[in-house]
């Protein structure tokens, strides 16, 4: 026999009702042995609960009865549950008469609803021509007089449910009401949360099934919550034991109570949906897996309790009034914790027996107040807890650090000495957030990284454009999904959390917004958006303000703009002491060289101990290009800027590279990777803008440029011959010196001989006295660029 119980929510008016009817008329037809447990239906237990409520604060409840009647009666009005809705009624208005109830009442009303249920299945089969039997077990399952919470008489039950199945036997399906039974008086008992499964459970046992099959609206044991996790994975089979594990930590189709008469007899679990029958579910049986299985769950109807003194260190006997204390209360305490020091002891308890804890425990340690010994015993209520079942502590480190990255600070974490499982309890409000990057971490399904990208221009276009083009890529590779939430330009943004379409060009001018940095770092937050990366590809200085708000509510920075490492150095040295302060990185490689990997190996060379004498070459992609093309060309000076322009390489202001500006910032930017303190203003800047051209709008600069075609015509015929202009960049670490100007040099030399946009550094070291080390290539460039861009972010993903 196999013994089959639905929930409440395959019971609902509709498809679950009519697929529940559908699944046992198959079975049944085909011949299979099968019994039926069955919940209440739909919402029924809780619409119960609020009526004896309304009616015990002698409020009407009169609404919510012809609703509830006339829910139930939906479906098979010739039913008769015409006696229980008479009884209900009765109930109701007794309690409303006296303004109270018993346990021992509300057991009664609470029976209602798997009564009806039964009745109405039994009914609906009848019709479909299944020879179904209502079976109440409240003449079968006899309990102790524990309302609210009995425990079956095992001998007793046994004993009338094996007689029940044999006089019900042959073709009859048995339709058993689950959660309820009745004491040895008569008197009508429920078994408590999780009833239902209790009953099935009893049943499989009694009867000797071959397999419970537990038929919900989920399509079995997940990793985590699909509601919170969307990459949370089904597992297809699991053990006893590691279900008994998830049954204590919060996954709710698995009490214990439910599990241990499957155990006894080792009869299979399977959990299965209603809603999707040609899923296998999940299979718990008593086989371990080798390698174990490892899930992810939470409990969030918590709170912790912390009871602090210090009067508590060395005293004997304390944690045992606290238990005595709360056991006599009846309170179940899930996870205990306790420092070294014994200062304070946290607990974490159902949230609904927060003010019972309080109450009896500053009653317990009345005294210990007045001694003070004890000087607090407070509870902490916005708190969740999140329990990694099949996790120990030797590979903790990799979720426990993710979480410190993005960050989520746990308040207390616990392990198990015997089996493996980790909890920790987080603050509710980071809940989401927390058990995806828990499960990312464990499970390594894909990292999610989530990515504004502020500035769309030429290298944010591009960059966006690679991301369309590789993510796929990245996420085969790599298991890193690239997410890129939000995209703004100076005054419009777009928001997806669930990133952003391929054709963001379009969703970006339908859907976009006017937004402040501080609303989309409000999106992160209430969308529980992990592993933050904000990317700087404007040329703004106003947004390099944002950095540190964006740093302290957890983002980790890319940037292609020059402008945050340039500006006073007291702006400097306070984003490094924020990054640090949060554990946040910030990365700039394009910042000197486009794409080239100039910073990094300064860095290196630097953090190692080589002492780096002299940087100097060509560092602007766009005045090389200027230069190399001007000089060997008869063009004039404002054709070939025209072109670099075209081409991406100039600033999106070229006046900032024709000022020796830009060349300046590269320039401070190695000054201050190598701990030199400079200004911008300390950098010697050979302007190549003419005065007049300096102060116009860009509009008008672009519209004369030709202005500047005869000075350079001018510059260029006074050189000595076979000599090429260039523009470069010196920086003497000995004698502090840094400039930028423009030179002429030997066509035939490492620096005349330079093509394109190409720039070029030569590092002269300690080590590479005579010949320096050479980093040459694309200079600027809006592909290279947003490349150099794009690496800093992969980088930034290995981080997270
Ligand atoms: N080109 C190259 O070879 C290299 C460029 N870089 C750097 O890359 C950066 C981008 O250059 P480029 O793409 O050419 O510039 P663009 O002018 O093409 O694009 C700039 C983008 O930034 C947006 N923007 C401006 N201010 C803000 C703000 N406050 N908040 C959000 N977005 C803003 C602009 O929006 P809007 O249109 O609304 O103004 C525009 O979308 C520059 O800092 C440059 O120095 C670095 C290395 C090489
Ligand atoms: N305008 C800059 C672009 C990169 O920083 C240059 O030409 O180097």
């Amino acid at each position: 026999m196999k013994i089959l119980k639905f929930g409440g929510k395959s019971l609902a008016n509709g498809k679950g009702i009519e697929t529940t009817i559908q699944i046992i008329k198959e079975k049944a037809i085909r011949q299979e042995r099968i019994a039926v447990v069955l919940s209440a239906r739909g919402n029924a237990t809780d619409e119960l609960l609020e009526m004896l409520e309304k009616a015990a604060r002698k409020e009407t409840y009169r609404e919510e009865l012809t609703a509830f009647k006339a829910y139930q009666s939906q479906i098979a009005t010739s039913a008769d549950c015409l006696e229980e809705f008479t009884t209900l009624e009765n109930l109701l208005q007794g309690v409303s008469l006296l303004g109270d109830y018993s346990e021992k009442i509300k057991d009664q009303i609470m029976s209602l609803g798997e009564i009806i249920a039964a009745k109405l299945v039994t009914n609906l089969l009848q019709k479909e021509g299944v020879n179904a039997h209502f079976t109440d077990t409240r003449s079968l399952i006899i309990t102790d007089n524990v309302f609210g919470n009995a425990r079956p008489l095992d001998l007793i039950s046994r004993k009338n449910i094996i007689n029940h199945f044999k006089s019900y036997n042959g073709t009859t399906v048995n339709i058993v009401t689950g959660f309820i039974g009745s004491n040895q008086n008569n008197e009508t008992t429920t078994l408590g949360r999780n009833g239902s499964n209790y009953t099935a459970a009893l049943l499989a046992n009694f009867l000797d099934a071959e397999e419970l099959q537990n038929y919900t609206h989920v399509d079995g044991i997940f990793t985590a919550n699909p509601d919170l996790v969307a990459d949370a994975k089904k597992i297809e089979a699991l053990s006893f034991n590691e279900a008994n594990e998830l049954a204590n930590f919060g996954a709710h189709i698995l009490h214990a109570k439910t599990i241990v008469p499957l155990i006894e007899k080792n009869i299979p679990l399977r959990i299965l949906n209603t809603f999707n029958s040609s899923d296998g579910g999940t299979i718990i049986t008593q086989k371990t897996t080798a390698k174990g299985i490892k899930s992810i769950s939470v409990l969030d109807n918590v709170v912790l309790v912390n009871l602090e003194g210090r009067g508590l260190l060395g005293r004997v006997g304390v944690d045992a009034r606290i238990f005595k204390t709360l056991s006599e209360n009846d309170i179940n305490v899930s996870i205990i914790s306790q420092g070294s020091s014994e200062r304070g002891i946290g607990l974490v308890i159902n949230a609904s027996e927060a003010s019972k804890a309080i109450v009896s425990l500053e009653r317990e340690f009345e005294n210990d107040f007045y001694t003070k010994d004890v000087n607090k015993i407070s509870i902490i209520d916005d708190v969740a807890v999140i329990s990694i079942v099949g996790q120990d502590l030797s590979e903790f480190h990799k979720p426990y650090n993710a979480l410190i990255k993005n960050q989520i600070v746990p308040i207390l974490f616990n392990n198990t000495v015997s089996g493996k499982n980790v909890s920790l309890v987080v603050k509710k409000s980071q809940l989401h957030k927390a058990v995806n990057v828990i499960h990312g971490q464990i499970f390594g399904v894909s990292k999610k990284i989530n990515i504004a990208v502020f500035g769309k221009g030429l290298v944010g276009g591009t960059l966006l454009d690679q991301i369309v083009k590789s993510k796929i890529a990245i996420l085969d590779k790599n298991n890193i999904k690239l997410n890129v939430f939000a995209i703004a330009d100076s005054q419009h943004v777009y928001l997806n959390k669930n990133g952003t379409a391929d054709n963001w060009q379009d969703t970006f001018s339908k859907e976009k917004v006017a937004y402040t940095v501080q609303q989309i770092i409000d999106y992160s937050k209430i969308h529980h958006l992990e592993n933050l990366i904000a990317v700087d590809t404007t040329a703004s200085k106003k947004f390099i303000h944002d950095y540190i708000p964006l740093v302290k509510n957890g983002f980790d920075l890319v940037s292609a703009n020059k402008v945050a490492n340039t500006i006073e150095y007291s702006f400097y040295q306070e984003l490094r002491l924020e990054l640090k302060k949060h554990q946040k990185n910030y990365l700039y490689e394009t910042n000197v060289g486009a794409g080239l990997p100039l910073i990094d190996t300064i860095r290196l060379l630097h953090k190692s101990g080589e002492s780096i004498k002299k940087i100097r070459g060509v560092f602007s992609g766009s005045l090389s290009y200027l230069f190399n093309t001007f000089s060997v060309e008869d063009i004039p000076f404002s054709t070939v800027l025209k072109q670099a322009e075209e081409k991406g390489f100039t600033e999106p202001d070229a006046r900032e590279d024709l000022s020796g500006n830009d060349v300046a910032r590269k320039l401070l930017i190695l000054a201050r990777e190598l701990d030199l303190k400079h200004e911008l203003s300390d950098i010697s800047i050979q302007n190549l803008l003419p005065a007049h051209l300096q102060t116009i709008s860009l509009q008008q600069f672009k519209e004369n440029i030709s202005d500047l075609d005869e000075t350079f015509k001018h510059i260029k015929a006074n050189q000595q011959e076979n000599n090429v202009l260039r523009y470069v960049g010196d920086l003497d670490t000995e004698t502090k010196i840094l400039e930028v100007k423009l030179i002429s040099v030997s066509s035939n030399s490492a620096l005349g001989q330079i093509k394109g946009s190409d720039s070029i550094f030569e590092i002269y070291t300690e080590a590479y006295k005579e010949q320096p080390l050479v980093i040459q290539g694309a200079g600027a460039g809006a592909a290279v660029t947003a490349r150099g861009v794009f690496g800093d972010i992969l980088r930034l993903t290995e981080k997270l």
